[in-house]
């Protein structure tokens, strides 16, 4: 099957009419472009603006490692939608709640198909799970079996933390768990694995914008996996005194809701208002997912004025919709209390709001918020309440990211615990 997408750009002041054919399995793929006559030019909406990229290649070699923070800064120069090329590849990155509303709401059925990354089709045995297969009636079931059947039974900090998700993973996949030596290899190769192909999916690869050049593997992610750079940033004392005084509000809420000969259980949970606003402020400046899964147009249609040609990427920039000094006050800080105000309410992980989107919205938004909202509340909650955790003497609490579809902390977070609770048996 050969599919042909159509679109308007604008290049130097001058309008083209871009058609692109690609195999269904997307071994090759032309590019070529003729200029369009007036009438057309007066009925299309020109693609949106960008910055201008090489012949071939576009924009590829100036994104650098962390796509997040070039994409949030290319929209401090373009605005809230802007385009570039990634090889053949057409990509809108988009950055304002109002966008982000037309594509998940108005245009949710347009823009609700993927098109999976080289290396996450091969760990989904060809982009046929349910976060990368094409939006239709095998996703469909999929998602129905899903939410009904497997999330209705539920069966270093980050290590023990990880340690419990795999175990849960481990439970509802298997139906059990693995205990000693057979367990610990377990983890250990689920956590190498799951790292390494969160920061492949969330790499651009060549493979996947020069389809005919997969099978050499330029950038060697299919066979040796390699480890990445990563940047560095320190938390400021300014920072680091304010989250021992949140802390401390949060041991307080857990003595008051749960006491001190207790130990947190499910029906705590709903109590816990700054644990829980504490959950939505860290998913506020530390998004998982901080350019969501890009989505992919299923149609042309106009987007924000600018026509979207079919088969476009769009990216949903969530790393800037959720640090804009416009939509947030004092947008950088870790202010927990801005989701326990009367007017907050509407900050929850449903997608409605357009301006907090951790989840991702529309009907391909996360069927996962239910377990992740009750395991990340449930894991802390019982991890504070039962312990005191302390920096080991000499560090400070540093917050390096590692990028990848999903953002992780570059350096462990390596803590003492000491009990807090004076009934040992409780442990
Ligand atoms: C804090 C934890 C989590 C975050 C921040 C998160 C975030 C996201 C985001 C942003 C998307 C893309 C939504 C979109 O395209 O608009 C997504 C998709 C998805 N998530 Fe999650 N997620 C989390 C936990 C989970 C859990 C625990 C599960 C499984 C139980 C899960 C299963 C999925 C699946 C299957 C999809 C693909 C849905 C589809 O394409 O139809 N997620 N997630």
């Amino acid at each position: 099957m050969v599919v042909m997408v159509v679109g308007c750009q604008q290049r130097g002041g001058e309008s083209y009419q871009i058609s692109s054919y690609y195999s269904s399995h997307n071994y090759y793929s032309v590019l070529f472009a003729v200029d369009i006559d007036k009438k057309s030019k007066k009925a299309m909406a020109p693609l949106p603006p960008g910055p201008k990229g090489l012949p071939v290649i576009g924009y590829l070699p100036f994104l650098g490692t962390f796509l997040h923070k070039k994409f949030t800064e290319l929209a401090g120069k373009y605005g809230s939608i802007y385009k570039l090329w990634l090889g053949n590849k057409l990509c809108i990155v988009i950055s304002s709640p109002s966008l982000a509303k037309e594509v998940f709401r108005d245009k949710d059925a347009i823009f609700a198909n993927r098109d999976p990354p080289t290396a996450s089709r091969i760990a989904s045995y060809g982009g046929n799970d349910i976060a990368w297969s094409s939006y239709g009636p095998e996703w469909k079931k999929m998602r129905k079996v899903f939410v009904r059947e497997m999330l209705s039974n539920p069966v270093d900090f980050g290590e023990l933390v990880f340690e419990i998700i795999a175990n849960a993973i481990n439970s509802m996949l298997c139906g059990g768990t693995v205990k000693g030596e057979k367990w610990i290899s377990f983890v250990s190769e689920f956590r190498k694995l799951a790292e390494e192909l969160m920061v492949l999916q969330g790499k651009p690869n060549v493979s996947d914008l020069f389809p005919v050049l997969a099978r050499f593997d330029l950038q060697g992610h299919c066979g040796g996996w390699h480890r990445h750079n990563i940047n560095h940033a320190r938390m400021d004392d300014g920072r680091a005194n304010a989250t021992s005084r949140i802390m401390e509000k949060v041991y307080q809420e857990l003595d008051e809701v749960v006491g001190h000969s207790n130990i947190v259980e499910e029906f705590h949970l709903p109590n816990l208002q700054l644990l829980n606003a504490v959950m939505k402020e860290t998913l506020r400046l530390h998004p998982a997912l901080p350019l969501s899964v890009p989505h992919i147009s299923s149609q042309s249609c106009t987007l924000g004025g600018y026509t979207i040609p079919k088969g476009s990427t769009v990216f949903l920039n969530v790393n800037a919709i959720h640090k804009d000094p416009v939509l947030w006050d004092n947008a950088l800080e870790f202010r927990p209390e801005r989701f326990l105000n009367k007017d907050s309410g509407s900050f929850d992980y449903s997608g409605n709001n357009f301006q907090y989107l951790p989840f991702g919205s529309g009907r391909r938004i996360c069927p996962g918020v239910p377990l992740a909202e009750r395991m990340f509340m449930f894991i802390f909650a019982s991890l504070l309440h039962s312990f005191e955790w302390k920096l080991l003497n000499g560090t400070e609490v540093e917050l390096s990211d590692k990028f990848g579809i999903v953002v992780k902390k570059k350096n462990p977070l390596l803590l003492i615990a000491k009990p807090r609770l004076s009934n040992f048996d409780l442990y």
